[in-house]
């Protein structure tokens, strides 16, 4: 990476605004999955280790620029503190004469969070007022917030252009796997790409066919594709408007020598429910009034073959309404695939990908899974990450 990172700069005794994404999933007030948290713990804990005072500062949920009661970053500041055995205090605003005033009673080594940045509405507009007031609280800026770096806000970017600016170890990490993964990949190289967001994967497919050899399709968005080769999908997943875009795609996999896998059997159900009825059938024998909801067992196998054939697998999106037992085969398929091939190096992008693989009790098996679904899809689309360009070149 060309961009400074922590050990570069001298944060002893230093006042450091290190931005993370504790975007934390949570329930009646209990974080109910830290691993974003986790993740972000070696660059708190170097910080603490250098004797800097860390500021920690995150958005947490769409509050759209007011105070939510229930996305303060209350409960993430207790998770936290077990998680670092050490006590974090908490701020309730994220700048301001308050917050200064408790920097200055703070030592070398400790850690303050402050309040979710996205109760101001300079947050997301990447205000330069904003941007520096966060400023005036430090003497470097840190940024550690992978999942939240295609995001060019005051806290991720604008602050970057008033102090040194540097990254995180998450960051760095996530840049390099993915950046090894797309720029020098080992073949043969698979993407696979499922999950229901047609609309939102259609670039990454696009750039993607210029660098796989081999593109797997799964999920609810399959079936657009499908359609494209001119089968009825029933009640399945459609986007009407892609059916064009998903015929150029498969031109471009053929003249790219870019082996194309579409389901060729799936589950059908004649409702999108748990008690549904459902049937295995071949791809074009998909009955007017029902919905594939997974890919068929024929399918799960190819795709497993394939898998088991590669060095590098990015994965985005589930095969299949993992959610429900019923539909989750082909993606528990999958991810047994990967955690099975021992000489293939796995990357999870997305979070459901991630939660499915979470489920299986698979995670501990997969190279890597990306702390940012969004971060990590627009990366893999080559496009630049605004919370990354605005940190100092080496
Ligand atoms: N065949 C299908 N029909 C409808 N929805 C599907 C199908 N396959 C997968 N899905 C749904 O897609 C959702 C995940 O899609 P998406 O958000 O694009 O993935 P990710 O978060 O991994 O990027 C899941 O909730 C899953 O139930
Ligand atoms: O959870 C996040 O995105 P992700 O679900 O795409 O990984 C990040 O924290 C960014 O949040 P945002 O999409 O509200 O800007």
């Amino acid at each position: 990476m060309n961009k400074k990172t922590v050990k570069d700069v001298d944060v002893k005794g230093k006042r450091v605004f290190c931005r993370v994404d504790f975007n934390v999933p949570m329930k009646d007030g209990q974080v109910t999955d830290d691993t974003r948290i986790r993740a972000a713990l070696p660059t708190i804990q170097y910080l603490v280790e250098q004797g800097a005072k860390v500021l920690l500062a995150s958005h947490l949920g769409r509050p759209k620029g007011q105070a939510v009661e229930e996305l303060r970053l209350t409960p993430v500041a207790k998770r936290l503190s077990e998680l670092l055995g050490k006590d974090v205090k908490k701020t309730d605003e994220a700048h301001g004469e308050s917050v200064k005033s408790e920097i200055d009673s703070m030592n070398e080594g400790d850690v303050l969070l402050l309040e979710n940045v996205r109760f101001y509405p300079g947050e997301e507009k990447n205000d330069s007022d904003l941007a520096q007031a966060f400023a005036e609280l430090a003497d470097v800026y840190v940024n550690d917030a992978f999942g939240a770096a295609h995001r060019a806000h005051a806290s991720t970017e604008g602050i970057a252009k008033h102090l040194p600016a540097v990254s995180g170890f998450l960051m760095e990490k996530e840049l390099e796997v993915l950046g090894k993964a797309l720029l020098n990949p080992e073949r043969p190289f698979t993407a696979i790409i499922g999950g229901a967001k047609v609309k939102d994967k259609i670039g990454v497919i696009d750039n993607l066919l210029e660098k796989v050899d081999n593109l797997i399709i799964g999920g609810g968005l399959a079936y657009t594709f499908v359609k494209a080769q001119g089968h009825e999908i029933g009640k399945s997943l459609l986007e009407e408007d892609k059916i064009e875009l998903a015929k150029s795609f498969m031109e471009k996999a053929k003249a790219k020598g870019v082996n194309f896998y579409m389901p060729v059997d799936a589950i059908v159900a004649d409702d999108f429910s748990a008690d549904a009825n459902t049937k295995v059938v071949a791809i074009e024998e998909i009955p007017a009034d029902w919905e594939a909801l997974d890919i068929g067992p024929k399918t799960a196998e190819t795709y497993r073959d394939v898998i088991q054939k590669s060095k590098l697998v990015i994965w985005n999106g589930p095969m299949g309404v993992f959610e429900i037992d019923k539909f989750a085969g082909g993606t528990k398929a999958v991810a047994q695939a990967l955690a099975d091939a021992n000489d293939t190096y796995s990357v999870i992008g997305g979070g459901d990908s991630a939660a499915a693989v979470e489920k299986f009790g698979l995670a501990e098996k997969m190279s890597h899974i990306s702390t940012g679904g969004g971060a990590s899809l627009e990366f893999m689309e080559g496009k630049q990450l605004p919370g990354v360009v605005a940190l100092n070149d080496k």
